[in-house]
């Protein structure tokens, strides 16, 4: 039988992530290019890939279909560079950038009739980069945004789908404008917010040398993502950079209103404003509401217990029960304070909690 022949061009975080879910199929041959020599060795000697290309169109001259795994800036370059190939059988490509607009209106305009564009974006991700990073569940119950093209058929769909399968993402089709829009508000600009907090505490740091050990758990949730790729980042403030500016001035209308309430001293619309704030966030996590499964968490307090983590985790596997995710709240500096897991269903919520409570856990389930 003849495999078909699937290229990730770029193996990093995303890439390798992509490839790791999708080397589960049987009859794919899957295959690699990267612009870094190591990471495409790291790749083939990890058998992350069965095989790798040092060339870009060698490659997509094998392949049936190809992800583009790149950052966004570079995804543009290898279309364009696409169409100065002459390919011989059908291709469908897809990509997995966080900005689709530019990238949309550059695959509607490819020459070759062999190929086909969906484009994809998996929701999903950390802030590490690199295939080191890469990792098989990345997009487990995630939103995998696909956005087809004026070409791309309901059967071009179905097949990508299929390939994607295994990432267990959950997809949903968007427009590259609804997308670019949506993104630019719950990842973009929060982004942008992150880093700048981190800048405003750097600032007040020449003044309070102390500043960095008093950081608690509500300025390292807020800017925990900060600490992402600023090459990446960068080419995504840049790509959306109508929508980050228009957010930026909505933003600076609502500092400067809420400067006016502080600065009067007007504590009843400052608690609405934040009542409201509260109402709308706690919301997000309903199991109900919201595009994004949201998982049924359980809070297990570890506080002092060497070893703990290993302890929850084995009592959960020997009854069989699996865990979504697994996070660790620092509390205190220093301290490990409480565990957070995440169940698929709240069946195997609730039997945790009574495993765990019955081995003198204390644990408790947010309303
Ligand atoms: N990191 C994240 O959390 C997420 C990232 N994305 C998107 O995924 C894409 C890749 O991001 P990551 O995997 O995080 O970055 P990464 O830095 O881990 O991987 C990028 C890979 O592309 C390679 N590369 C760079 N230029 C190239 C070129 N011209 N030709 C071939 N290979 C080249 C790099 O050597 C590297 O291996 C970006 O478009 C980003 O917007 C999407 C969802 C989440
Ligand atoms: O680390 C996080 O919380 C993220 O939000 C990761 C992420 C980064 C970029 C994307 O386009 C999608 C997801």
């Amino acid at each position: 039988m003849v495999k078909q022949t699937v290229l990730i061009a770029g193996l990093g975080l995303i890439g390798g992530s992509l490839a790791l879910s999708i080397k589960e199929i049987k009859g794919i041959r899957l295959i690699g290019y990267d612009a870094d020599r190591h990471a495409l060795e790291y790749s083939k000697m990890n058998g992350i890939v069965d095989d790798i290309y040092y060339q870009f169109d060698k490659a997509v001259l094998e392949a049936d279909i190809c992800i583009f795994a790149t950052p966004v800036s570079k995804t543009v370059d290898l279309i364009h560079q696409l169409n100065e190939l002459t390919l011989e059988k059908e291709l469908l490509l897809s990509d997995v950038g966080s900005v689709k607009s530019l990238i949309m209106n550059t695959a509607e305009k490819i020459t070759s009739d062999k190929v086909t564009f969906i484009g994809g974006h998996p929701m999903a991700g950390s802030h590490k980069r690199g295939i080191q990073s890469a990792k098989a569940h990345l997009f487990e119950n995630a939103i995998y945004v696909l956005t087809p093209t004026k070409k791309s058929t309901a059967e071009d769909m179905e097949k990508l789908k299929a390939l994607l399968t295994p990432t267990k993402a959950k997809f949903l089709i968007l427009d590259a404008k609804e997308h670019d829009e949506m993104t630019s508000v719950i990842s973009h600009f929060p982004h942008l917010v992150a880093s700048s907090l981190v800048h405003q505490a750097r600032e007040w740091q020449k003044i309070h040398p102390y500043i960095p050990k008093l950081a608690a758990g509500g300025f390292r949730d807020i800017t925990r993502i900060a600490s992402s790729n600023p090459s990446m980042w960068k080419d995504i403030f840049f790509q959306n950079r109508d929508k980050m500016s228009r957010l930026l001035a909505d933003w600076i209308e609502e500092m400067k209103k809420l400067k006016d309430l502080i600065d009067s001293g007007e504590k009843t619309q400052i608690q609405t404003y934040l009542e409201q704030a509260k109402d709308y966030r706690d919301g997000l996590d309903s199991k109900k509401k919201g595009a994004i499964l949201s998982y049924y968490d359980l809070y297990v307090d570890i506080f002092d217990q060497p070893g703990a983590l290993l302890k929850v985790v084995h009592l959960l596997a020997e009854h069989d029960i699996s865990i979504n995710n697994i996070e660790i709240l620092e509390i205190r500096e220093g301290i490990t304070g409480v565990l957070r897991l995440s169940f698929q269903n709240k069946n195997d919520q609730q039997i945790s909690q009574a495993i765990l409570s019955k081995n003198n856990y204390e644990t408790m389930i947010e309303e």
